[in-house]
């Protein structure tokens, strides 16, 4: 394996122009950005600079209009989508991080992080003893059977990372996962990140404002005007 970026994400002269003719916006013009398993990268840039755009490239959710995506070993994009089932790769390859965790309030703690598993075809037992094992390695198991409502913010945070990871994606991408948290909660959940990606070879890409967090990357994407470049982080906390 000589070339460990091909297992995790990596983007060649990505663009993505909505609308045409004079309204047209260029959000991302030719971005170049690789993220090897294992590794939590930084993006960072302002309003408006096109990360939301990136991430729902990478995620599948939107259709870029040029470029090559590689995603866990398989190229997804070539000026045009490579594989049929844009469901399946979601539901797959790539987990979602948001800054609210979105749980579902009907559903305890171990079938909200249990359900991924059970759509991608796995039997509810091996799914909800799968969602425990995550739950441990989170240090959130002992509120496995609780309902959303009752748990903390930093809790919900950490049991939404766990549904993010139950299916073993091999790439994660977490939108401002540390907004509503304090400095202890934003840190703690950030190194969870850093672990789960070392532990099981995930790349992620974590896009955020937030001061309290920058310093833990190692490496940084800057994104303005849909031009990304890269910077090498301090990686202070996790080096
Ligand atoms: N559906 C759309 N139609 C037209 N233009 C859009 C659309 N979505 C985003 N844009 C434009 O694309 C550019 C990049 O937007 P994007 O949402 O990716 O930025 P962002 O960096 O995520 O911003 P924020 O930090 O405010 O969420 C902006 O100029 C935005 O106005």
């Amino acid at each position: 394996m000589a070339d460990d970026s091909a297992r995790g994400i990596r983007i060649e002269g990505l663009s993505k122009r909505y609308g045409s003719g004079d309204t047209a916006v260029d959000a991302l013009r030719k971005v170049d950005m690789t993220v090897a398993p294992g590794e939590v990268v930084g993006l960072i840039g302002p309003s408006g600079s096109g990360k939301s755009t990136l991430l729902k490239c990478l995620g599948a959710v939107i259709d870029p209009s040029a470029g090559r995506m590689t995603l866990g070993g398989e190229r997804i994009y070539d000026d045009g989508w490579h594989i049929p089932d844009l469901r399946a790769l979601r539901r797959d390859k790539i987990g979602f991080v948001f800054q609210a965790p979105y749980l579902i309030p009907f559903l305890d703690v171990t079938d909200n992080v249990a359900l991924p598993r059970m759509l991608a075809g796995h039997g509810n037992t091996q799914a909800r003893q799968q969602a425990v094992e995550l739950l441990t390695a989170l240090d959130v198991a002992h509120r496995a059977g609780a309902m959303p409502s009752q748990l903390s913010g930093g809790e919900q945070q950490r049991v939404a990372i766990a549904r993010g990871l139950v299916n073993r994606p091999p790439v994660i991408l977490a939108d401002e996962p540390t907004a509503p948290l304090d400095s202890v909660r934003a840190m703690a959940v950030i190194r969870i990140l850093n672990d789960m990606a070392r532990q099981f070879q995930t790349a992620v890409i974590v896009v955020t404002h937030d001061e309290k967090i920058i310093p833990t990357f190692k490496r940084i994407y800057h994104i303005r005007d849909g031009v990304t470049y890269e910077e090498a982080g301090e990686g202070r906390s996790f080096g």
